[in-house]
């Protein structure tokens, strides 16, 4: 089992280069097998959930091509789906990555049959599938759940107006997807409006559909007959800046986000200012100075986008632990995603859980300790942690962080971090 091991105390300075974003090149891969001829994606991250779906593709019957290093972003994947020989989604695939569940849509919408596996839940919550399922039926799908299995059929599915129940990002693609090659015009009202949902239909549009709105909470969809192959870049990843960004500001540092996305993180540079942080913004660039401060405290209450993310709760969690004040975190998406305060409070911090709301009061120093990752970003606000705190702390369990980070130790070492992997 691999750990990773921090030294503490180190301000972090310099230049980092973001990454394509994990939440968008997921629903990306699996929108590739809509398409009639090969999609080529740019600007891919190397991220294990990137390996699951690649492998879930291919059991599929799609035929892959990495090209490592062949664009000046990050690396390509070709996806070919006209090898496609199975619509079934194993439920081996499935558990290990919830994304999985986005083959529905798309398997569906070709091929007038899928058999996804149903996801279950993961450490942060139960992650239901049902609004999904209710999408799809309002375009005339066909489902029953069997034996672990979401079994969905239609001859061709037909376009509605659908308004989701509640924002759901995971729900939003797959009816969106399922929608391109749908007869007639789709309306589907409280959408999510993650910049992730946007990429996609970026992608879906480079693909040959006719899509308006993407980004509002009305997205407009002209189905049409087929969908041929084509490129897309994958929009860099804004929890993976934000990540950086807060461990500049715990450090007291300055640091230089590149090739990311500033229009992504209005939510998160707001409470960076809130905490204290001089922030410069360019078109792909973000530059973050803490000027040797000790952050203050800021008060987080997660939401759908254009509000805080949820994936970027634990990593503020962690700041507030070593700043000057005491911030409330109200987390309204997931009903479990506090599994980082336990491993927290091991490291000296001082938090009060009360159901979806901690209270975090600053100490002005965090000691060094073995700890375990939970999950991705408590995995992430460990670390932030570590950089911080007095001595050596060592987090175990921390393949989760390998799901949606790339080089992350190599990337904060470059940043005049001390972090090491031991296997
Ligand atoms: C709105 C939101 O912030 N979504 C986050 C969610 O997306 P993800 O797509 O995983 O989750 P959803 O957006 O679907 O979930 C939002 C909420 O809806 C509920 N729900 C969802 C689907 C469903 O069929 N039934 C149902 O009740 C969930 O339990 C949750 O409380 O996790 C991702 C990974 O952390 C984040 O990147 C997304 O930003
Ligand atoms: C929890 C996350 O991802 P997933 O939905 O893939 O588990 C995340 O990106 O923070």
């Amino acid at each position: 089992m691999q750990k990773i091991i921090v030294q503490g105390g180190r301000p972090l300075h310099g230049d980092v280069h973001i990454s394509g974003a994990k939440n968008a090149v997921l629903p990306i891969l699996c929108a590739t097998l809509l398409a009639d001829g090969p999609v080529e994606i740019g600007n891919v991250p190397h991220l294990h959930d990137v390996v699951t779906t690649v492998k879930l593709l291919g059991e599929l019957g799609a035929g892959i091509t990495v090209d490592e290093g062949t664009l000046c972003r990050g690396s390509g994947i070709t996806v070919d789906p006209t090898t496609v020989h199975s619509q079934v989604a194993s439920y081996e695939l499935v558990k290990t990555m919830r994304a999985s569940v986005l083959v529905l849509g798309p398997l569906l919408a070709k091929y007038g049959h899928a058999e996804v596996s149903l996801p279950g839940g993961c450490a942060i919550g139960s992650r239901p599938v049902d609004l999904h399922i209710k999408g799809l039926q309002a375009l005339g799908a066909e489902i029953v759940v069997e034996g672990g299995f979401i079994k969905a059929r239609a001859s061709r599915l037909k376009g509605a107006r659908h308004v989701f129940d509640m924002v759901s990002v995971g729900a939003t693609e797959n009816v969106l997807m399922a929608a391109t090659l749908a007869e007639g015009e789709s309306v589907l009202e409280n959408a999510a409006m993650e910049p992730e949902i946007v990429d996609l239909a970026e992608c879906l549009k480079a693909m040959g559909a006719r899509i308006e709105g993407a980004g509002s909470n009305r997205i407009l969809v002209q189905g049409v007959d087929r969908l041929q192959g084509g490129r897309h870049d994958v929009v860099p990843d804004r929890i993976e800046t934000g990540t950086f960004l807060v461990a500049g500001a715990m450090s007291g540092g300055r640091i230089t986000a590149h090739r990311t996305r500033p229009d992504t993180l209005d939510a998160v540079l707001d409470k960076l200012r809130q905490a204290g942080a001089d922030i410069g913004v360019d078109a792909d660039r973000i530059t973050l100075d803490m000027g040797g401060r000790r952050p203050a405290a800021v008060n987080i209450t997660t939401a759908p986008h254009p509000g805080f993310p949820t994936d970027m709760q634990a990593q503020f969690m962690a700041l507030n632990c070593i700043a000057e004040g005491v911030g409330v975190i109200n987390e309204t998406i997931f009903e479990n995603r506090f599994m980082h305060v336990n491993e927290l409070l091991r490291l000296g911090a001082d938090i009060r859980v009360d159901g979806h709301t901690a209270v975090v009061r600053g100490v002005p120093r965090l000691s060094g300790a073995p700890v375990m990752a939970t999950d991705l970003r408590a995995s992430a606000s460990l670390i932030l942690a570590g950089l911080v705190a007095d001595g050596e702390t060592t987090i175990d369990r921390i393949y989760h962080l390998d799901r949606g980070y790339e080089n992350i130790e190599e990337k904060l070492s470059a940043l005049g971090a001390s972090i090491r992997r031991v296997r």
